[in-house]
Protein backbone atom coordinates (compact mmCIF):
# COMPACT_ATOMS: atom_id res chain seq x y z
CA UNK A 1 0.00 0.00 0.00
CA UNK A 2 1.19 3.38 -1.25
CA UNK A 3 2.15 5.43 2.10
CA UNK A 4 2.94 9.44 2.36
CA UNK A 5 6.09 10.47 4.25
CA UNK A 6 6.01 14.34 5.58
CA UNK A 7 8.78 15.97 7.13
CA UNK A 8 6.63 18.56 8.94
CA UNK A 9 7.33 22.33 9.96
CA UNK A 10 7.53 23.90 6.58
CA UNK A 11 6.84 27.01 5.85
CA UNK A 12 5.03 26.43 2.14
CA UNK A 13 5.41 29.59 -0.46
CA UNK A 14 4.38 29.42 -4.08
CA UNK A 15 1.84 28.96 -7.01
CA UNK A 16 -0.17 26.12 -7.77
CA UNK A 17 -2.73 26.09 -10.32
CA UNK A 18 -6.05 24.16 -9.03
CA UNK A 19 -6.83 20.65 -11.67
CA UNK A 20 -10.72 20.60 -13.04
CA UNK A 21 -13.36 19.28 -10.47
CA UNK A 22 -13.78 16.03 -9.50
CA UNK A 23 -17.07 16.34 -8.51
CA UNK A 24 -17.58 17.88 -12.00
CA UNK A 25 -15.82 15.61 -14.07
CA UNK A 26 -17.58 12.20 -12.91
CA UNK A 27 -20.79 13.30 -13.91
CA UNK A 28 -19.84 15.36 -16.91
CA UNK A 29 -18.15 12.15 -18.56
CA UNK A 30 -21.13 9.65 -17.38
CA UNK A 31 -23.27 12.33 -19.81
CA UNK A 32 -21.24 11.08 -22.46
CA UNK A 33 -23.22 8.12 -22.86
CA UNK A 34 -26.15 10.45 -23.17
CA UNK A 35 -25.61 11.06 -27.80
CA UNK A 36 -24.11 8.77 -30.18
CA UNK A 37 -21.57 10.90 -30.78
CA UNK A 38 -17.95 12.28 -30.18
CA UNK A 39 -17.24 14.42 -27.05
CA UNK A 40 -14.46 16.23 -25.51
CA UNK A 41 -13.96 17.12 -22.04
CA UNK A 42 -11.58 19.43 -21.07
CA UNK A 43 -9.17 20.29 -17.93
CA UNK A 44 -9.55 16.75 -16.90
CA UNK A 45 -7.92 15.93 -13.78
CA UNK A 46 -5.30 13.11 -13.50
CA UNK A 47 -6.91 11.34 -10.32
CA UNK A 48 -8.46 7.84 -9.73
CA UNK A 49 -11.39 8.31 -9.88
CA UNK A 50 -11.30 9.03 -13.40
CA UNK A 51 -9.46 6.38 -14.68
CA UNK A 52 -12.27 3.99 -12.81
CA UNK A 53 -14.91 6.50 -14.91
CA UNK A 54 -12.87 5.87 -18.39
CA UNK A 55 -13.17 2.25 -17.11
CA UNK A 56 -16.70 1.68 -16.92
CA UNK A 57 -16.99 3.75 -20.36
CA UNK A 58 -14.71 1.24 -21.86
CA UNK A 59 -16.50 -1.75 -20.18
CA UNK A 60 -19.93 -0.25 -22.03
CA UNK A 61 -18.60 0.00 -25.30
CA UNK A 62 -17.39 3.31 -25.50
CA UNK A 63 -14.24 4.36 -27.12
CA UNK A 64 -12.12 6.47 -24.70
CA UNK A 65 -8.84 8.28 -25.48
CA UNK A 66 -7.11 10.43 -22.59
CA UNK A 67 -4.41 12.90 -23.71
CA UNK A 68 -3.27 15.09 -21.04
CA UNK A 69 -6.45 16.36 -19.57
CA UNK A 70 -8.10 15.79 -22.71
CA UNK A 71 -10.81 13.34 -22.75
CA UNK A 72 -12.50 12.06 -25.72
CA UNK A 73 -15.75 9.71 -25.89
CA UNK A 74 -16.68 8.01 -28.72
CA UNK A 75 -20.23 6.73 -27.63
CA UNK A 76 -21.34 5.45 -30.83
CA UNK A 77 -19.78 1.83 -30.06
CA UNK A 78 -22.27 1.44 -26.70
CA UNK A 79 -22.95 -2.15 -26.95
CA UNK A 80 -24.47 -3.12 -23.10
CA UNK A 81 -26.54 -1.77 -20.50
CA UNK A 82 -24.71 -3.70 -17.92
CA UNK A 83 -22.10 -1.80 -15.79
CA UNK A 84 -19.77 -3.93 -14.28
CA UNK A 85 -20.18 -4.53 -10.42
CA UNK A 86 -16.31 -4.44 -9.70
CA UNK A 87 -16.02 -0.89 -11.10
CA UNK A 88 -19.22 0.32 -9.47
CA UNK A 89 -18.13 -0.73 -6.18
CA UNK A 90 -15.09 1.57 -6.60
CA UNK A 91 -16.57 4.91 -6.67
CA UNK A 92 -19.87 6.29 -5.73
CA UNK A 93 -20.66 8.63 -8.88
CA UNK A 94 -20.88 5.26 -10.89
CA UNK A 95 -24.64 5.54 -9.79
CA UNK A 96 -24.96 8.64 -12.02
CA UNK A 97 -24.76 6.57 -15.22
CA UNK A 98 -27.84 5.31 -14.16
CA UNK A 99 -29.75 7.98 -15.54
CA UNK A 100 -27.87 8.33 -18.23
CA UNK A 101 -28.26 5.15 -20.15
CA UNK A 102 -31.62 4.96 -18.82
CA UNK A 103 -32.18 8.23 -21.21
CA UNK A 104 -30.05 6.62 -24.08
CA UNK A 105 -30.74 2.84 -24.16
CA UNK A 106 -33.87 2.82 -22.19
CA UNK A 107 -32.47 0.36 -20.20
CA UNK A 108 -29.68 -0.51 -17.06
CA UNK A 109 -28.18 -2.90 -14.78
CA UNK A 110 -26.02 -1.20 -11.85
CA UNK A 111 -25.13 -2.78 -8.81
CA UNK A 112 -24.94 -0.35 -5.61
CA UNK A 113 -22.60 2.08 -5.56
CA UNK A 114 -19.09 2.35 -3.51
CA UNK A 115 -17.56 5.64 -2.50
CA UNK A 116 -16.24 7.00 0.88
CA UNK A 117 -16.83 5.13 4.34
CA UNK A 118 -18.87 8.57 5.60
CA UNK A 119 -22.28 7.43 6.06
CA UNK A 120 -24.54 5.11 4.49
CA UNK A 121 -25.34 7.05 1.34
CA UNK A 122 -28.70 5.79 0.38
CA UNK A 123 -29.81 6.27 -3.26
CA UNK A 124 -33.45 6.06 -2.04
CA UNK A 125 -34.16 9.96 -3.33
CA UNK A 126 -32.85 8.82 -7.00
CA UNK A 127 -35.36 5.66 -7.45
CA UNK A 128 -38.09 7.05 -6.44
CA UNK A 129 -37.08 10.23 -9.06
CA UNK A 130 -36.69 7.85 -11.57
CA UNK A 131 -39.86 6.12 -10.78
CA UNK A 132 -41.59 9.04 -11.31
CA UNK A 133 -40.18 10.08 -14.65
CA UNK A 134 -41.86 6.23 -15.05
CA UNK A 135 -38.80 3.94 -14.83
CA UNK A 136 -39.71 0.49 -13.65
CA UNK A 137 -37.22 -0.71 -10.97
CA UNK A 138 -36.45 -3.87 -9.50
CA UNK A 139 -33.84 -4.32 -6.72
CA UNK A 140 -32.19 -8.08 -6.17
CA UNK A 141 -29.15 -9.00 -4.27
CA UNK A 142 -27.08 -5.86 -4.68
CA UNK A 143 -28.28 -5.18 -8.28
CA UNK A 144 -30.94 -2.67 -9.98
CA UNK A 145 -32.22 -3.34 -13.02
CA UNK A 146 -33.97 0.02 -14.08
CA UNK A 147 -36.14 0.13 -17.64
CA UNK A 148 -37.87 3.29 -19.67
CA UNK A 149 -39.38 2.64 -22.87
CA UNK A 150 -41.15 5.69 -22.24
CA UNK A 151 -39.96 7.88 -20.08
CA UNK A 152 -42.02 11.18 -19.05
CA UNK A 153 -41.42 14.82 -17.82
CA UNK A 154 -42.58 14.75 -14.03
CA UNK A 155 -42.53 17.16 -11.35
CA UNK A 156 -40.41 15.87 -8.81
CA UNK A 157 -39.81 17.28 -4.67
CA UNK A 158 -36.69 16.01 -3.61
CA UNK A 159 -36.64 15.78 -0.11
CA UNK A 160 -33.26 16.86 0.79
CA UNK A 161 -31.25 19.04 -2.11
CA UNK A 162 -29.49 15.30 -3.16
CA UNK A 163 -26.37 16.45 -5.22
CA UNK A 164 -26.03 12.75 -6.77
CA UNK A 165 -30.02 12.66 -7.33
CA UNK A 166 -30.72 15.57 -8.78
CA UNK A 167 -27.86 14.86 -11.35
CA UNK A 168 -29.15 11.76 -12.16
CA UNK A 169 -32.79 13.11 -12.72
CA UNK A 170 -31.47 15.81 -14.99
CA UNK A 171 -29.74 12.93 -16.95
CA UNK A 172 -32.90 10.81 -17.05
CA UNK A 173 -35.31 13.64 -18.27
CA UNK A 174 -33.07 15.15 -21.04
CA UNK A 175 -34.79 12.80 -23.38
CA UNK A 176 -38.04 12.09 -21.63
CA UNK A 177 -41.83 13.45 -22.92
CA UNK A 178 -42.46 16.68 -21.78
CA UNK A 179 -41.58 18.75 -18.95
CA UNK A 180 -39.62 17.82 -15.48
CA UNK A 181 -39.38 20.29 -12.87
CA UNK A 182 -36.46 18.99 -9.96
CA UNK A 183 -37.84 21.09 -6.64
CA UNK A 184 -35.25 21.36 -3.57
CA UNK A 185 -32.65 20.88 -6.42
CA UNK A 186 -28.82 20.95 -4.94
CA UNK A 187 -27.68 24.19 -6.15
CA UNK A 188 -23.65 23.45 -6.08
CA UNK A 189 -21.69 24.79 -8.91
CA UNK A 190 -21.05 20.81 -10.43
CA UNK A 191 -25.10 21.06 -11.40
CA UNK A 192 -24.16 24.06 -13.07
CA UNK A 193 -21.21 23.00 -14.19
CA UNK A 194 -23.57 19.88 -15.88
CA UNK A 195 -26.47 21.74 -17.02
CA UNK A 196 -23.92 23.96 -19.13
CA UNK A 197 -22.75 20.64 -20.43
CA UNK A 198 -26.07 19.71 -20.81
CA UNK A 199 -27.53 22.35 -22.68
CA UNK A 200 -24.01 22.21 -24.75
CA UNK A 201 -25.33 19.26 -26.42
CA UNK A 202 -28.65 20.49 -27.35
CA UNK A 203 -30.42 19.86 -23.89
CA UNK A 204 -32.81 22.49 -22.67
CA UNK A 205 -32.28 22.39 -18.81
CA UNK A 206 -32.78 26.23 -17.09
CA UNK A 207 -32.39 26.97 -13.58
CA UNK A 208 -29.10 24.69 -12.29
CA UNK A 209 -27.65 27.22 -9.06
CA UNK A 210 -31.21 27.67 -7.58
CA UNK A 211 -33.50 25.05 -5.89
CA UNK A 212 -35.93 24.76 -8.89
CA UNK A 213 -34.89 23.06 -11.96
CA UNK A 214 -36.69 22.77 -15.07
CA UNK A 215 -35.72 20.18 -17.83
CA UNK A 216 -37.73 20.37 -21.43
CA UNK A 217 -36.96 16.80 -23.11
CA UNK A 218 -35.45 16.70 -26.43
CA UNK A 219 -35.09 13.87 -28.50
CA UNK A 220 -31.10 14.48 -30.24
CA UNK A 221 -28.25 15.31 -28.39
CA UNK A 222 -25.53 16.53 -30.42
CA UNK A 223 -21.69 16.18 -30.06
CA UNK A 224 -19.72 18.18 -27.63
CA UNK A 225 -17.15 20.29 -26.49
CA UNK A 226 -16.66 20.80 -22.39
CA UNK A 227 -13.89 22.36 -20.23
CA UNK A 228 -14.49 21.54 -16.51
CA UNK A 229 -14.69 24.04 -13.76
CA UNK A 230 -11.82 24.50 -11.21
CA UNK A 231 -12.44 22.14 -8.23
CA UNK A 232 -13.07 23.48 -5.31
CA UNK A 233 -12.15 21.60 -2.78
CA UNK A 234 -8.82 21.44 -4.10
CA UNK A 235 -8.38 24.83 -3.32
CA UNK A 236 -10.01 24.48 -0.23
CA UNK A 237 -7.12 21.62 0.64
CA UNK A 238 -4.43 24.10 -0.70
CA UNK A 239 -5.84 26.97 1.18
CA UNK A 240 -5.49 25.09 4.50
CA UNK A 241 -1.85 24.12 3.94
CA UNK A 242 -1.08 27.61 3.35
CA UNK A 243 -2.95 28.66 6.80
CA UNK A 244 -1.42 25.66 9.10
CA UNK A 245 2.11 26.12 7.66
CA UNK A 246 1.83 29.78 8.57
CA UNK A 247 2.70 30.12 4.39
CA UNK A 248 2.34 32.18 1.36
CA UNK A 249 1.11 30.43 -1.02
CA UNK A 250 -1.01 32.01 -4.06
CA UNK A 251 -3.32 29.91 -6.17
CA UNK A 252 -4.48 30.15 -10.03
CA UNK A 253 -7.32 28.42 -11.91
CA UNK A 254 -10.20 28.93 -9.62
CA UNK A 255 -13.53 30.35 -9.14
CA UNK A 256 -13.79 32.33 -6.29
CA UNK A 257 -17.46 32.74 -6.00
CA UNK A 258 -17.19 28.84 -5.48
CA UNK A 259 -15.40 29.00 -2.28
CA UNK A 260 -17.01 32.26 -0.51
CA UNK A 261 -17.87 29.76 2.29
CA UNK A 262 -14.14 28.69 2.74
CA UNK A 263 -12.66 32.31 2.69
CA UNK A 264 -15.07 33.45 5.13
CA UNK A 265 -14.17 30.44 7.81
CA UNK A 266 -10.35 30.52 7.21
CA UNK A 267 -10.34 34.14 7.42
CA UNK A 268 -12.31 33.86 11.01
CA UNK A 269 -9.04 31.43 11.79
CA UNK A 270 -7.21 34.41 11.28
CA UNK A 271 -5.75 33.84 7.64
CA UNK A 272 -5.73 36.75 5.00
CA UNK A 273 -6.69 36.19 1.74
CA UNK A 274 -6.51 38.34 -1.11
CA UNK A 275 -8.15 37.65 -4.43
CA UNK A 276 -9.95 38.19 -7.86
CA UNK A 277 -11.70 36.40 -9.61
CA UNK A 278 -9.39 33.49 -10.30
CA UNK A 279 -6.59 33.78 -8.48
CA UNK A 280 -6.10 33.96 -4.65
CA UNK A 281 -3.28 34.70 -2.33
CA UNK A 282 -3.42 32.95 1.32
CA UNK A 283 -1.20 34.10 4.17
CA UNK A 284 -1.21 31.67 7.41
CA UNK A 285 -1.31 33.38 10.74
CA UNK A 286 1.35 33.32 13.72
CA UNK A 287 -1.23 32.39 15.72
CA UNK A 288 -4.37 30.66 14.39
CA UNK A 289 -7.73 31.66 15.75
CA UNK A 290 -10.24 28.80 17.03
CA UNK A 291 -13.78 28.84 14.88
CA UNK A 292 -17.28 29.13 17.15
CA UNK A 293 -19.27 27.53 14.85
CA UNK A 294 -19.27 25.86 11.84
CA UNK A 295 -21.43 23.80 10.24
CA UNK A 296 -21.55 21.88 6.92
CA UNK A 297 -24.63 22.44 4.69
CA UNK A 298 -25.54 21.99 1.43
CA UNK A 299 -23.90 24.71 -1.26
CA UNK A 300 -24.07 27.81 -0.73
CA UNK A 301 -23.20 27.03 2.63
CA UNK A 302 -20.06 25.43 3.83
CA UNK A 303 -18.92 21.76 2.10
CA UNK A 304 -18.57 18.66 4.11
CA UNK A 305 -16.02 17.83 1.52
CA UNK A 306 -13.56 20.37 3.32
CA UNK A 307 -14.82 19.50 6.88
CA UNK A 308 -11.87 17.68 7.90
CA UNK A 309 -9.42 19.39 6.25
CA UNK A 310 -10.68 22.82 8.52
CA UNK A 311 -10.79 20.40 11.59
CA UNK A 312 -6.61 19.97 10.98
CA UNK A 313 -6.14 23.41 11.20
CA UNK A 314 -8.00 24.39 14.18
CA UNK A 315 -6.30 21.30 16.39
CA UNK A 316 -3.49 23.91 16.58
CA UNK A 317 -5.88 27.40 16.82
CA UNK A 318 -5.38 28.76 20.08
CA UNK A 319 -8.64 28.09 22.02
CA UNK A 320 -11.73 25.72 21.17
CA UNK A 321 -13.47 25.76 18.05
CA UNK A 322 -16.59 23.51 17.36
CA UNK A 323 -17.59 21.56 14.13
CA UNK A 324 -21.12 20.02 13.19
CA UNK A 325 -21.04 17.53 10.71
CA UNK A 326 -24.88 17.77 9.12
CA UNK A 327 -24.55 16.03 5.82
CA UNK A 328 -23.12 12.48 6.55
CA UNK A 329 -23.26 10.54 9.34
CA UNK A 330 -20.03 9.05 9.85
CA UNK A 331 -17.63 11.77 8.75
CA UNK A 332 -15.31 11.77 11.55
CA UNK A 333 -13.22 9.08 10.82
CA UNK A 334 -10.08 11.43 11.13
CA UNK A 335 -10.54 12.25 14.80
CA UNK A 336 -9.04 9.24 16.12
CA UNK A 337 -5.94 10.08 13.66
CA UNK A 338 -5.17 13.54 14.43
CA UNK A 339 -5.76 12.45 18.10
CA UNK A 340 -2.76 10.35 17.51
CA UNK A 341 -0.71 13.32 16.53
CA UNK A 342 -1.50 15.26 19.82
CA UNK A 343 -5.06 16.66 18.65
CA UNK A 344 -7.39 16.93 21.47
CA UNK A 345 -10.80 16.73 20.24
CA UNK A 346 -14.02 15.15 21.52
CA UNK A 347 -17.10 14.00 19.19
CA UNK A 348 -20.64 13.58 20.77
CA UNK A 349 -22.68 12.77 17.72
CA UNK A 350 -22.19 14.83 14.63
CA UNK A 351 -20.32 17.48 16.61
CA UNK A 352 -16.62 17.39 17.06
CA UNK A 353 -15.69 19.92 20.12
CA UNK A 354 -11.59 20.75 19.15
CA UNK A 355 -9.51 22.11 21.93
CA UNK A 356 -6.45 23.71 19.81
CA UNK A 357 -3.10 22.39 21.47
CA UNK A 358 0.37 24.17 20.63
CA UNK A 359 2.06 21.85 18.60
CA UNK A 360 0.89 18.65 17.03
CA UNK A 361 3.57 15.47 16.51
CA UNK A 362 3.99 13.44 13.78
CA UNK A 363 2.60 9.73 14.06
CA UNK A 364 1.98 7.03 11.63
CA UNK A 365 -1.97 7.12 10.90
CA UNK A 366 -3.94 6.14 8.23
CA UNK A 367 -6.32 7.13 5.98
CA UNK A 368 -9.84 6.25 6.34
CA UNK A 369 -11.62 8.27 3.52
CA UNK A 370 -10.65 10.66 0.86
CA UNK A 371 -10.80 14.08 2.77
CA UNK A 372 -10.22 12.45 6.22
CA UNK A 373 -6.46 11.70 4.48
CA UNK A 374 -5.83 14.86 3.06
CA UNK A 375 -6.62 16.67 6.44
CA UNK A 376 -4.26 13.96 8.00
CA UNK A 377 -1.46 14.97 5.21
CA UNK A 378 -2.19 18.79 6.03
CA UNK A 379 -2.21 18.07 9.99
CA UNK A 380 1.52 16.44 8.91
CA UNK A 381 3.10 19.78 7.28
CA UNK A 382 2.25 21.48 10.42
CA UNK A 383 3.54 18.49 12.75
CA UNK A 384 6.93 18.08 14.77
CA UNK A 385 9.05 15.41 13.04
CA UNK A 386 8.04 12.67 10.62
CA UNK A 387 4.27 11.54 10.06
CA UNK A 388 3.47 8.74 7.56
CA UNK A 389 -0.27 8.43 6.24
CA UNK A 390 -1.00 4.95 4.88
CA UNK A 391 -3.93 3.87 2.93
CA UNK A 392 -3.16 6.94 0.65
CA UNK A 393 -5.40 5.49 -2.25
CA UNK A 394 -7.95 6.87 -0.58
CA UNK A 395 -6.54 10.22 -1.39
CA UNK A 396 -5.69 9.58 -5.05
CA UNK A 397 -9.09 9.24 -5.54
CA UNK A 398 -9.25 13.15 -5.80
CA UNK A 399 -6.10 14.73 -5.25
CA UNK A 400 -4.15 15.57 -8.95
CA UNK A 401 0.20 15.25 -8.69
CA UNK A 402 -0.80 16.04 -4.63
CA UNK A 403 2.93 15.69 -3.43
CA UNK A 404 4.48 17.14 -6.38
CA UNK A 405 2.46 20.54 -6.10
CA UNK A 406 3.21 21.00 -2.43
CA UNK A 407 7.01 19.60 -2.80
CA UNK A 408 6.98 22.74 -5.51
CA UNK A 409 5.52 25.14 -3.10
CA UNK A 410 8.49 23.81 -0.23
CA UNK A 411 6.56 20.44 1.71
CA UNK A 412 8.91 18.13 2.99
CA UNK A 413 6.58 14.59 1.50
CA UNK A 414 7.36 12.17 -0.36
CA UNK A 415 5.32 8.89 -1.73
CA UNK A 416 6.60 5.40 -1.39
CA UNK A 417 4.84 2.64 -2.75
C1 LIG B 1 -25.46 18.08 -0.09
C2 LIG B 1 -24.05 17.71 -0.15
O1 LIG B 1 -23.20 18.33 0.45
N1 LIG B 1 -23.76 16.68 -0.94
C3 LIG B 1 -22.42 16.14 -1.00
C4 LIG B 1 -22.49 14.67 -1.33
O2 LIG B 1 -23.05 14.44 -2.59
P1 LIG B 1 -23.77 13.05 -2.83
O3 LIG B 1 -24.46 13.18 -4.12
O4 LIG B 1 -22.83 11.92 -2.62
O5 LIG B 1 -24.74 12.98 -1.66
P2 LIG B 1 -26.14 13.70 -1.56
O6 LIG B 1 -26.04 15.14 -1.81
O7 LIG B 1 -27.05 12.90 -2.40
O8 LIG B 1 -26.47 13.38 -0.04
C5 LIG B 1 -26.84 14.35 0.88
C6 LIG B 1 -27.59 13.70 2.03
O9 LIG B 1 -28.78 13.10 1.55
C7 LIG B 1 -28.85 11.73 1.91
N2 LIG B 1 -29.45 10.99 0.78
C8 LIG B 1 -28.96 11.17 -0.46
C9 LIG B 1 -29.49 10.48 -1.53
C10 LIG B 1 -30.56 9.59 -1.29
O10 LIG B 1 -31.08 8.95 -2.21
N3 LIG B 1 -31.01 9.44 -0.02
C11 LIG B 1 -30.48 10.11 1.04
O11 LIG B 1 -30.93 9.96 2.17
C12 LIG B 1 -27.38 11.33 2.14
O12 LIG B 1 -27.27 10.22 2.96
C13 LIG B 1 -26.82 12.59 2.74
O13 LIG B 1 -27.10 12.63 4.10
O14 LIG B 1 -21.22 14.10 -1.26
C14 LIG B 1 -20.32 14.63 -2.19
C15 LIG B 1 -19.00 13.95 -1.91
O15 LIG B 1 -18.65 14.12 -0.58
C16 LIG B 1 -20.23 16.13 -2.03
O16 LIG B 1 -19.40 16.66 -3.02
C17 LIG B 1 -21.58 16.79 -2.07
O17 LIG B 1 -21.46 18.17 -1.82
C1 LIG C 1 -16.63 11.74 -0.60
C2 LIG C 1 -16.31 12.26 -1.77
O1 LIG C 1 -16.54 11.68 -2.96
P1 LIG C 1 -17.48 10.48 -3.37
O2 LIG C 1 -18.88 10.99 -3.28
O3 LIG C 1 -17.09 10.26 -4.80
O4 LIG C 1 -17.21 9.34 -2.45
C3 LIG C 1 -15.64 13.60 -1.86
O5 LIG C 1 -15.49 14.11 -2.98
O6 LIG C 1 -15.26 14.14 -0.82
Amino acid sequence: MSKYIIEGGKKLAGEIAVSGAKNSVLPILAATVLNNDINTVFNVPDISDLKVMIKILRAVGCKVDRVDNIVTVDSRTLNTVRIPEELVREMRSSIILMGAMLARCQEVEVSYPGGCEIGPRPIDFHLKALKELGAEIEESHGFIYCKGNNLKGADIQLDYPSVGATENIMLAAIKAKGTTIIRNAAKEPEIIDLQNYLNAMGGKIYGAGTSIIRIDGVDHLNSVEHTIIPDRIVAGTYMVASGITGGEVVLKNIEVDHIQSIIAKLREAGCLIYNNCTTLKIIGPKIISPIESLQTIPYPGFPTDMQAQVMSLLTIANGTSIISETIFENRFKHVPELVRMGANIKTVGNVAVIKGVSQLTGAKVTAKDLRGGACLLLAGLAAKGTTIVDNIYHIDRGYEKLEENLTSIGANIRRIE
